[in-house]
């Protein structure tokens, strides 16, 4: 399978590119966009009908049109060259469904404040007339990529993706989210411009983010990076090994 992944920053993809055993980096190539692409081969399991895979690994910068410019630029370089698009990287959890470490793999990936704030509450895009605040990955493929991680051990659950162009600081805000998307059990700022740019191309898109912090009072003493860029390259590991060599 061919995938784009999509990460905000270096560390992110650095994580990812950890977590693929055995690939063999390709030097970074520049975009149109000004991007670096790095293309990792992921040989595939020799006598068990596995094929190799390609991951190019893209960091496109924080924020929904930083992550859609990027995302776009690697798309629209190469059409039809690619199966699968993820985002992904660190984000916030939504206690209790998320604790840190945990990974959250999308079933939908949803812009919660694309949208107008009213006197009667938050209305969305679509309910104002105006184009769509929700993705959702191909069916079943959350499912198997939760599949892989449970099979590796991966603390993981399947849910709702949420966007935010701001990141939640309150208590208060954080109740208003999950007000909106009970389900909901991942924050980031990236998710939904990479859903737009893949939509835009025609191809199916996830989100996998490994949580950090927990969505709620900002506390940046409380952020665990390291461990959450540890959790997402064990993930990684675990896809390359299975998902990412399987036809979608
Ligand atoms: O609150 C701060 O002072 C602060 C300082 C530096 C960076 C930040 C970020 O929010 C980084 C955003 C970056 O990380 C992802 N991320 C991680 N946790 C969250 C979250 O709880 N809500 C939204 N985004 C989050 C995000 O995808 C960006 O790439 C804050």
């Amino acid at each position: 399978m061919r995938v784009l992944v999509v990460t905000a920053v270096e560390a992110e993809s650095d994580s990812v590119a950890a977590g693929l055993a055995g690939h063999v980096a390709s030097a970074p190539r520049t975009l149109a966009s000004g991007h670096a692409l790095t293309r990792l081969a992921v040989p595939g399991t020799p006598g068990t009908g596995t094929p190799p895979g390609v991951v190019d690994l893209v960091a496109g910068g924080v924020g929904p049109a930083a992550a859609a410019v990027a995302a776009t630029g690697a798309l629209a370089a190469a059409p039809d060259a690619y199966d699968l698009v993820v985002s992904t990287g660190i984000g916030g959890g939504f206690a209790p469904r998320a604790p840190l470490g945990t990974v959250v793999v999308s079933d939908r990936i949803v812009a919660a404040d694309l949208g107008a704030d009213t006197p009667g509450g938050f209305v969305a895009v679509e309910e104002l007339g105006f184009g769509r605040s929700v993705h959702l990955p191909p069916p079943g493929l959350a499912e198997r990529i939760a599949g892989a991680l449970r099979g590796g051990g991966q603390r993981h659950v399947v849910a709702p993706a949420l966007t935010v162009s701001t990141v939640t600081g309150t208590a208060a805000r954080a109740a208003e989210l999950i007000a909106r998307h009970p389900r909901a059990a991942s924050e980031a700022m990236e998710g939904f411009g990479v859903a737009e740019a893949a939509a835009a191309h025609g191809v199916p898109v996830v989100e996998v983010r490994a949580v950090s912090n927990a969505v709620g009072p900002r506390d940046r003493a409380a952020w665990r990076v390291a461990e959450a860029l540890d959790a997402l390259r064990g993930a990684f590991r675990l896809l390359g090994t299975t998902v990412f060599l399987e036809d979608l």
